[in-house]
């Protein structure tokens, strides 16, 4: 797809530069660990200094059963330990969505979570999925997330990173700009939206909804996404992106599965950012309507 972008561009390519990775998760943690670590590699090859993965790196299961039963807390989870070690041993920053286990050990639910691993290995930020996607479309995909997942209770306020202050989100996140906006007023430069989404919601809705939440936050967009068939009933949408404060698309991927994963390198410069906000200043009228 061509993407018009009618305006100059205000972001010129300096900064820090940073890997999105784009993968495919079976219900294998061990070849999903093996498709991240042939990404870590490129980045670090090309010097990026952080990577981000998508939702549910570690594994996408064939059935809510499959999904539960391969569910492992981080300290015993092979994928999770593997990441951290090349964290270590490249000193490299990597987010990464995964499944973690519910804190009641009588729930039948599990969670999905955003960590941050910092370049020393360590998991030193978690954020837990808001909003849970149920979607049914007919003749198309059908999915029940809130039935295997419980949703989490609060906002993750934004931590620093090489790239500026990260807020963290999750996919369907994405469709409330609810937690974009808090996030902006607590002061973050970067958005993520760690993702699998739907071919069909993909097509329809993903560009639009990662660009506008760039817009109106004046904060760059990181939205690394899963890509193609993870088993027979489930494919996802691909077309990974970094979007600029402007609204640029920095770069992106497509839809296409490849033989290898790919990884999208982008400069993350946050004076940009700094610069625009001061040139178009958004200031809410927040005594007409509340603060979010
Ligand atoms: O199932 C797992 O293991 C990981 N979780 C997901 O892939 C989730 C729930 S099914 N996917 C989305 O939120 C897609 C949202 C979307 O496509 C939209 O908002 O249009």
């Amino acid at each position: 797809m061509v993407l018009a972008v009618s305006v100059p561009s205000a972001f010129e390519t300096q900064g820090v530069k940073v890997a999105i990775g784009q993968i495919c998760s079976t219900s294998s943690m061990t070849h999903n660990l093996s498709q991240c670590r042939n990404i870590i590699s490129k980045a670090v090859t090309a010097g990026a200094k952080a990577v981000f993965f998508p939702e549910a790196s570690d594994y996408i299961g064939s059935s809510p059963s499959e999904s539960l039963s391969l569910c492992k807390p981080a300290k015993s989870s092979p994928f999770l330990l593997g990441l951290q070690a090349s964290a270590r041993k490249h000193s490299l920053p990597i987010s990464v969505g995964v499944h973690e286990p519910s804190d009641d050990p009588a729930s039948k639910r599990i969670k999905n979570t955003l960590l941050w691993i910092s370049a020393k290995g360590e998991i030193t930020q978690r954020y837990q999925k808001l909003h849970l996607f149920d979607l049914e479309i007919p003749g198309g995909p059908s999915l029940r997330e809130s039935n295997t997942t419980e949703p989490g209770n609060e906002i993750l306020p934004p931590f620093e990173s090489v790239i500026g202050k990260i807020g963290a989100m999750i996919c369907f996140d994405l469709r409330f700009p609810e937690i974009s906006l808090s996030l902006k007023r607590q002061g973050t430069d970067v958005l993520l939206y760690p993702s699998a989404f739907t071919v069909p919601t993909g097509q329809a809705h993903w560009l639009s909804l990662l660009r506008a939440r760039a817009i109106e936050c004046e904060s760059f967009v990181i939205a690394a996404a899963q890509v193609g068939a993870h088993n027979e009933k489930r494919t996802s949408y691909g077309h990974s992106i970094v979007i600029s404060p402007w609204g640029e698309v920095l770069g992106e991927l497509d839809g296409e599965k490849k033989d290898e994963p790919e990884v999208l390198l982008v400069d993350i410069d946050l004076e940009k950012a700094v610069e625009m906000r001061k040139r178009l200043p958004l200031l809410r009228r927040t005594d007409v309507y509340p603060e979010v």
